[in-house]
């Protein structure tokens, strides 16, 4: 897993528990072929749901609940993890948004503490489901970790711009 390993579980089991397109993409079968022993003619649209896949309870351990250290024991179900669809036709962009993922993450939990605006009160965890999974708005305080004294350099450099 390299460095970091609980914050990569943290983003892959986020990536698990609400898979961002829940449906992937439609496909079209070019010829005649089956899934799991069910036949599936021609011509067939077929809608991967890879919501249902990361919540099936014969793969999952507590499908429902949210438990990064299940990516950090030996033996997690990778392959039955499928945010990014797989194949042939799986995410183009799968490399870039997993980098933007670890980035983001990592500076934002490493310089703030996520706190709820009224101690206790957490965000829900219901979404509306379509296209793309969206949560309902929801407030969250950003405490420095640090003085602000030692917040410079800031995150990111910001020399060589050029207007
Ligand atoms: C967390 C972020 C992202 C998630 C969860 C995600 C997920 C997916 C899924 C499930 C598919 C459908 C795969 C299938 O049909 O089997 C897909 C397709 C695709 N994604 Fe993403 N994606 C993300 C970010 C990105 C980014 C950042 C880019 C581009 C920079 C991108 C570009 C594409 C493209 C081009 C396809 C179509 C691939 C094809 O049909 O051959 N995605 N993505």
């Amino acid at each position: 897993m390299g460095r970091l390993p609980l914050l990569r579980a943290t983003i892959t089991e986020t990536l698990r528990l609400r898979p961002p397109a829940p449906l992937a993409l439609p496909h079209c079968t070019r010829r005649h072929t089956s899934v799991g022993g069910v036949p599936v003619p021609a011509g067939s649209i077929v809608i991967p749901n890879l919501f249902a896949a990361h919540h099936d309870p014969e793969t999952w351990h507590r499908p429902d609940e949210f438990l990064p250290e299940r990516f950090l024991e030996p033996g997690a179900p990778w392959r039955a993890l499928v945010p990014f669809g797989c194949g042939a036709r799986s995410c183009l962009g799968e490399a870039l948004a997993r980098a933007e993922l670890f980035v983001f993450l990592g500076h934002i939990l490493h310089h703030f503490r996520l706190e709820p605006p009224v101690p206790g009160a957490l965000p829900k965890l219901g979404v509306t489901a379509g296209t793309v999974l969206r949560c309902p708005p929801f407030c969250v305080r950003l405490v420095p970790c640090h003085p602000p004294e030692s917040s410079w350099p800031p995150l990111f450099p910001i020399g060589h711009q050029s207007l």
